[in-house]
């Protein structure tokens, strides 16, 4: 708790108001010796009168009323100079105050409060809010306006103008064979009874972003996952899916590849369902309550149509027309059709309910293969393809329009050119109840407590950056132009990119990032409560990690959200931390403040608890003079991904690669050690150097090559894997290159792989070494 009613010495100690009580008695004595003084001259007029001299005694009267008025005067003066001397005495005081890391922290644990956070969610949860409308500028207006009330001073909106798509009309009916079979889908969510957002059923139709408009009518075949590995099956089967429309169910991938992937077998259109058995209302083993659907329960309810972007996201980031480069308004762009950032064929989403008649219009063509049955009726899943045809319709409009970054910035006061910099973002495919609101509440309760901390006189070491990123949805837009707008700044300043995106989903806490800011996570959560347990959140993670872990498991990012552009572009060590659940309302309707209320997170606790989780990680990143960032996790998962890079090719000879890792390992050795001696006040190594080698040995990972094929993406250690988009891919470039099967590609991909690992290492030793 800020305690008001007190105030802070020089030395960080409290002390109470009538420290100064003596002072202000002292001035009063004074005022009271000088009215005495008049005294002597009145008994000399008196005396005078008596011996018949002149009566000067109304004279004197006068001087006297003139003494004693002068004298309030001073008195009055040297009160009130002493009453401004004292308050700027005091208020000086806590300008200066370097906070104590203890009070610091306590406000940072304090401060967040759920009311707060539930009233941020209601106003973000009011209106959908799609990248590029009018209410998703309102909602960036207001978020600045909030940031700027919280006393962020420098906060302003960043446009940038892509390419998006919206929905104007949409069509998937069963249009020949069997009259029985046809079949008019709705492609519209049901109210659900309580939730008042779910009346406005048409804020935004189903559709998918960054899809290809068309009218295409053909039979369906019915292709698991949509995976490369699905499709590949049917065609060993001697599937014929040329001139097919793919129905495929969401789920294991990225759906955006589920659509390359159909295109590549010659698909001419692709309708992705929610099976429920993924996300629905049929239970699986290990879910802690039996499954019930949206608005009983948190999972998808058979009308539930999940939105979401087509994007072939593992090829590139951001807007499609301007790859590499920001989107500002007057640049050139590519033509629609030059671009691999939409995709080539028209796509659906649809729910269960909808994809139930074209499991039937499937019956009895082709086989069922037993692993690709869901949770619908298992005499469905027949992989045709259909006698009957299907209409698929997909009006969608193209338009270059402008979207909102909302950047806030709170200078750094000793290190102001280095930078932590903090995202979630702000779009969402309709409400957004987690996806993003639940971040984006997270974000200005973290900033309102910032600037408490800041009216404390909270003087950062570095630069602290809030990013309310707009058009993640279409993929990753928002962030991925800003960072190629700030390209040079970024790479010479960024410490640390922290990301938050569907915040809050239930109370298991996850992380994903770079290996360098393990450490953090485990120091910061350990000091904050796990609302449920009253354990500490890195106890309760530990928990949920499984038995064979030492540590709380830390993933490895691979894509879906707004660090892409930080960590596979620029090299700039990232973290997403999250609370995940049981969630099945995913880019629906549903995904609503209701949905929270009921199941999320009913007390907002788990709101409190991040809000405290990224605050006191950014504050230790934005303070600490020594950095908590560390490079032997880094080394021992280098290690341990090099392991089963070699396990892919046992054979071939991999020593170049081998030898740079191991430099890489003795060098973060000696790094964590000589960190060890700065903290015990010993060692020759200055905090600078050791903090630059901590924070900026990830940027020499980044090969100004890129990767073949995909070359944006210039991370030699990880990528978004080709096929699975949101997994990662450790080695991706060398992985690819032995897919292929191309021997001079593997020889040049190893070799640029080891040339850079052998810079970090050297840069981790501390011998300097550029890109
Ligand atoms: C894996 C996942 O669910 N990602 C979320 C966001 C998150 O919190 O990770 C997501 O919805 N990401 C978008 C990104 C779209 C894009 O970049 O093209 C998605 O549709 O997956």
């Amino acid at each position: 708790m800020v305690e008001t009613d007190r105030k802070i010495d020089d030395s960080g100690r409290y002390k109470p108001h009538g420290m100064h009580a003596w002072n202000g008695t002292q001035q009063a004595q004074n005022a009271t010796a000088s009215e005495t003084e008049t005294t002597p001259l009145l008994s000399k007029a008196a005396a005078a009168n008596h011996a018949g001299f002149p009566d000067y005694s109304a004279f004197f009267k006068a001087v006297e009323v003139k003494v004693k008025i002068f004298s309030k005067f001073i008195s009055i003066i040297l009160a009130v100079s002493w009453v401004v001397w004292y308050i700027t005495t005091i208020i000086s005081m806590f300008r200066r105050q370097d906070l104590t890391m203890d009070i610091a922290k306590n406000i940072i644990l304090d401060t967040p409060n759920s009311f707060k956070l539930r009233e941020y969610l209601v106003n973000y949860t009011s209106v959908a809010h799609v990248a590029g409308t009018e209410s998703d500028r309102l909602q960036a207006e207001w978020t600045r306006d909030k940031l700027v009330e919280f006393g962020i001073k420098d906060v302003k909106i960043e446009t940038y103008w892509p390419l998006l798509n919206y929905p104007k009309s949409h069509r998937v009916a069963i249009v020949s064979g069997p009259e029985h079979l046809h079949y008019e889908a709705k492609l519209r969510e049901d109210v659900a009874p309580g939730d008042d957002t779910s009346k406005r059923q048409d804020d935004v139709p189903t559709f998918h972003g960054y899809s290809k408009g068309g009218n295409v009518t053909a039979p369906i075949i019915y292709v698991n996952y949509g995976r490369i590995e699905d499709f590949r099956l049917l065609a060993s089967r001697g599937v014929q899916m040329n001139g097919t429309i793919a129905l495929v169910r969401y789920g294991e991938n990225f759906r955006g590849l589920k659509v390359t992937a159909a295109e590549q077998f010659g698909c001419v259109g692709v309708l992705i369902y929610s099976d429920p058995i993924d996300d629905g209302p049929v239970s699986k083993p290990g879910v802690e309550n039996p499954a019930k659907p949206y608005p009983e329960g948190p999972w998808r309810a058979r009308s539930s149509v999940q939105r979401g972007s087509v994007q072939p996201f593992s090829l590139m980031a951001g807007d499609p027309l301007t790859p590499g480069y920001a989107a500002k308004e007057n640049v050139t762009r590519l033509a629609i059709n030059e671009t691999i950032g939409i995709a080539k064929i028209p796509s659906m989403p649809i729910s269960w309910e909808d994809a139930v008649p074209l499991f039937k219009a499937l019956i009895g063509h082709g086989r069922v293969i037993e692993s690709w049955k869901g949770g619908l009726d298992n005499a469905m899943y027949f992989y045709g393809p259909s006698v009957a045809e299907v209409n698929l319709v997909n009006e969608i409009e193209n338009k270059i329009t402008p979207i909102w970054n909302v950047i806030g910035r709170i200078q750094g006061h000793e290190e102001g050119s280095k930078a932590i910099v903090l995202g979630n973002h702000r779009d969402a495919w309709v409400y957004g109840a987690i996806d993003p609101s639940s971040g984006s509440a997270i974000m200005l309760e973290l900033a309102r407590t910032f600037g408490i901390l800041l009216k404390h006189g909270w003087k950062p070491r570095r630069t602290i950056i809030f990013a309310s990123w707009d058009a993640e949805e279409y993929g990753m837009v928002g962030s991925t132009e800003w960072v190629e707008d700030h390209k040079e700044w970024l790479d010479n300043g960024a410490i640390c990119y922290l990301n938050v995106d569907m915040a809050v989903s239930g109370p298991h806490f996850a992380a994903t990032g770079s290996p360098s800011m393990n450490q953090l996570l485990y120091e910061i959560t350990k000091q904050v409560p796990d609302p449920k347990t009253h354990m500490s959140i890195y106890d309760t993670w530990l928990k949920d990690s499984g038995d064979r872990v030492n540590e709380p498991f830390v993933g490895t990012l691979g894509s879906g959200s707004d660090y892409v552009a930080f960590i596979d572009h620029v090299g700039i060590a990232s973290v997403d931390i999250r609370f995940t659940g049981e969630f099945g309302v995913y880019h629906s309707n549903y995904d609503s403040l209701y949905w929270m209320d009921h199941f999320g997170d009913p007390t907002y606790q788990y709101h409190v608890a991040l809000t405290q989780i990224w605050g006191l990680m950014a504050f230790h990143l934005a303070n600490d003079r020594l950095l908590k960032m560390t490079a032997t996790p880094y080394a021992a998962f280098i290690a341990e991904q090099f392991r089963s890079l070699k396990s892919l090719s046992p054979l071939r000879d991999f020593s170049n690669l081998e030898s740079a890792i191991r430099n890489f390992i003795d060098a973060a050795d000696i790094l964590d050690a000589q960190v060890l001696l700065l903290k015990n006040g010993s060692g020759n190594t200055s905090i600078g150097d050791v903090n630059s080698r901590l924070s900026f040995f990830e940027r020499r990972f980044i090969d100004p090559e890129g990767i073949q094929g995909r070359d944006w993406f210039k991370h030699v250690i990880i990528a978004p894997g080709l096929w699975t988009g949101y997994a990662a891919q450790t080695f991706p470039a060398i992985v690819e290159a032995i897919e292929n099967g191309n021997e001079t590609a593997i020889m040049h991909t190893m070799n640029r792989a080891a040339l850079h690992i052998e810079k970090a290492a050297k840069f981790v030793a501390g011998r300097r070494s550029f890109h």
